[in-house]
């Protein structure tokens, strides 16, 4: 693999509504708000691997006092590491003064009422600390001092950095999320100076003009004007130094936020278990930040749900609900099973319901969840045919009634990840190794040359996984066979709106469809696409189709499974390998909520995402090895 694939980030931010000496009369400590903090992130651990930060304002603190704290950490333990950080200068205090919130607001960092914390795959920029978030944006003047992070991806960082430049403005990395920092930035300054500009002349002083920007400043105006340009899947929290906050979700509410409010905490996070969990509220309580919409906390600790842009129609990540996610959500819990009960009849037919001869199983982890819904499809194909089997029997005056009763779907625990990471995301040189020792398998299950061995994963990328480890060492097994099963659909375009999967010749889908076209003497038609390609991207975003369609629509779903089965079956390996995969309809009907299916249907949200995907052919046809946005 030439480029590493990135996914998710978790967000979490907590607004304290009480003073600290309230949680620690409730709860036993001062420092409870932190500690929810680091249980949100904890719990989101799944959305980065590649670095941790975070940050809390004071409110209303002394001029001459920092209000402002901030810690990240990309060490490989960075969790650990970051609330290591954040707690050593606690660790010296006595009792007394670990229990006394307002001293230590006084005292000590991180001790403020408005936080926020950030978990890293980094998706744009390389894997430093500086490129951590939550990054800051700091003035003399508090309500100019931001403190943005996000889970993000843009398709038009540059044509926003360009913008910058035009403004007069020198930005000091061209990193996405300093580019939209210094935008969200700008307007404060602006909107600032304006309700500075507006006051002064009544004779206020520039002390009592503070607290009157702190109270008018308009969050949603703001993010109005600095949105304007946004293109892309964005989820980004910004707090405001005299303690303003907002988490704005973009138009198509590709990337996900949930949040809860009651008279103690406003919460919010990329995953609603998080929250269920660390705040013991029920699924009820929590709601989704509306798409095109900011949940905006005004100092004051009063909340709203405003409007910051125009809405598009919504498009939900669904891969969110495939494997981004934790399957500990109760919707997204449901889903999966529901992908896997929608792929039993399709497994049924292949085996030719021969259960007795096959063995079911699945690739850890996220698979599981998916795995007990093919399960309990396949039971009812079991039942289906033990119905018709015994009626056939009756017919032709067999017996064997017994045989047929007892037959069992053999549901075995085949394949075992060593190490609870997940190799997706890591960067290419290590995911090649890693890839291939993460899994072991259980021995004496499958019965050499006789059982079918059918493996359940939630999804084909590029087909490493299963080329250089999975068909290789469950051929050890000798089965007679082997059916991989893809809880999502043929991934054959590149996403741009949170994994950065931008070049296409990756995709395992893309390699197939490609590999048919040539075989079947279409090689001039790809030429001709390119050349289309080409002509599109002269177009504005607007107006750009995805060209690539063209390609795929001369083939047959089942045809380009077939070409992926060879593609990622190592030479020499023996048993016949096939691949099963789900349905775009069936996954619509299986997530209905989350419609967002780009990667897999080529239809993009925003108009950035068609210059991607025709970016993204061009590039592979001039063999470039170019980011295609
Ligand atoms: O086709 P590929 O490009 O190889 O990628 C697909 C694989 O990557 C993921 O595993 P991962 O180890 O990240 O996560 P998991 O343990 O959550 O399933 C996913 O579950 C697939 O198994
Ligand atoms: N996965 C993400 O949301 C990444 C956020 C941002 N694009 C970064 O690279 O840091």
């Amino acid at each position: 693999m030439s480029e590493a694939i990135h996914h998710e980030c978790g967000l979490a931010m907590i607004r304290l509504k009480k003073p600290l000496d309230y949680y620690n009369k409730k709860y036993g400590t001062p420092l409870h708000g932190l500690k929810c903090l680091q249980l949100l992130m904890r719990k989101m651990r799944n959305r980065g691997q590649d670095g941790a930060g975070m940050a809390t304002i004071k409110l209303d603190h002394p001029p001459g006092k920092k209000f402002i704290s901030r810690k990240r950490s990309n060490a490989s333990n960075y969790l650990d590491d970051l609330w290591a950080g954040v707690y050593k200068r606690f660790d010296v205090l006595t009792p007394e003064q670990l229990s006394d919130g307002e001293w230590l607001k006084e005292n000590l960092p991180y001790t403020g009422e408005v936080m926020m914390g950030h978990l890293r795959y980094g998706t744009h920029s390389s894997n430093a600390i500086e490129t951590c978030h939550p990054f800051l944006r700091q003035s003399n003047w508090k309500t100019r001092c931001l403190i943005v992070a996000g889970n993000f991806n843009l398709t038009n960082v540059n044509e926003l950095f360009q913008e910058l430049v035009e403004l007069g403005q020198y930005p000091k990395e061209k990193s996405d999320t300093v580019t939209v920092l210094e935008k969200i930035g700008h307007f404060l300054d602006d909107e600032v100076q304006r309700i500075h500009s507006w006051h002064k002349p009544d004779g206020h002083t520039n002390i009592e003009i503070n607290d009157i920007i702190a109270d008018e400043l308009d969050v949603q105006r703001l993010l109005k004007r600095a949105s304007k340009k946004f293109d892309g899947g964005y989820v980004m929290g910004g707090m405001i130094g005299h303690g303003d906050a907002f988490v704005m979700r973009d138009p198509a509410g590709i990337r996900p936020a949930f949040y809860f409010e009651d008279d103690e905490f406003v919460a919010v996070a990329s995953e609603r278990p998080a929250l269920q969990t660390v705040f013991d509220v029920p699924f009820e309580a929590i709601k989704e930040v509306e798409p095109g919409h900011a949940l905006i906390i005004k100092k004051s600790g009063q909340t709203s749900m405003k409007p910051f842009t125009k809405l598009l129609p919504r498009a939900a990540c669904s891969f969110e609900r495939i494997y981004f996610s934790r399957g500990n959500d109760r919707d997204i819990y449901l889903e999966r099973k529901e992908l896997g009960r929608r792929l039993a009849r399709q497994v049924a037919k292949a085996v030719k319901y021969d259960f007795d001869n096959t063995v079911v199983s699945y690739i850890p982890n996220t698979a599981e969840t998916a795995f007990q819904g093919m399960i309990e499809g396949l039971e009812d194909e079991l039942r289906w045919w033990r119905k018709k089997e015994m009626k056939r029997r009756k017919k032709k005056g067999k017996n064997g009634f017994g045989k047929v009763l007892k037959t069992k779907v053999r549901n075995e625990k085949i394949v075992v990840k060593d190490g609870k990471t997940r190799t997706f995301i890591a960067d290419t040189s290590s995911r090649d190794d890693m890839v291939s020792h993460v899994y072991d398998v259980t021995y004496g299950i499958v019965r050499d040359d006789i059982d079918t061995l059918v493996l359940l994963d939630d999804s084909i990328v590029r087909g490493t996984t299963m080329r250089d480890s999975i068909i290789k060492i469950v051929s050890r097994l000798r089965p007679k066979r082997i059916i991989i099963v893809s809880s999502a659909p043929q991934i054959r375009y590149p996403d741009c709106y949170g994994i950065d999967m931008s070049k296409m010749g990756e995709f395992v889908a893309f390699k197939a469809m490609e590999a048919l076209l040539v075989e079947g003497g279409k090689k001039k038609l790809i030429k001709q696409v390119y050349k289309k390609a080409v002509a599109e991207l002269k177009k504005p975003d607007k107006k750009q189709k995805n060209m690539v369609k063209q390609l795929y629509d001369q083939l047959k779903y089942e045809d380009v499974s077939k070409k992926i089965a060879q593609i990622m079956t190592p030479k020499g390996t023996k048993p016949k390998v096939d691949v099963i995969y789900q349905t775009i309809e069936d996954l619509q009907e299986s997530c209905p909520n989350n419609n967002g299916d780009w990667y897999f249907s080529g239809n993009y949200p925003t108009p950035g995402g068609f210059r991607v995907v025709n970016k993204a052919f061009v590039n592979y046809m001039e063999g470039s090895g170019e980011r295609a946005y």
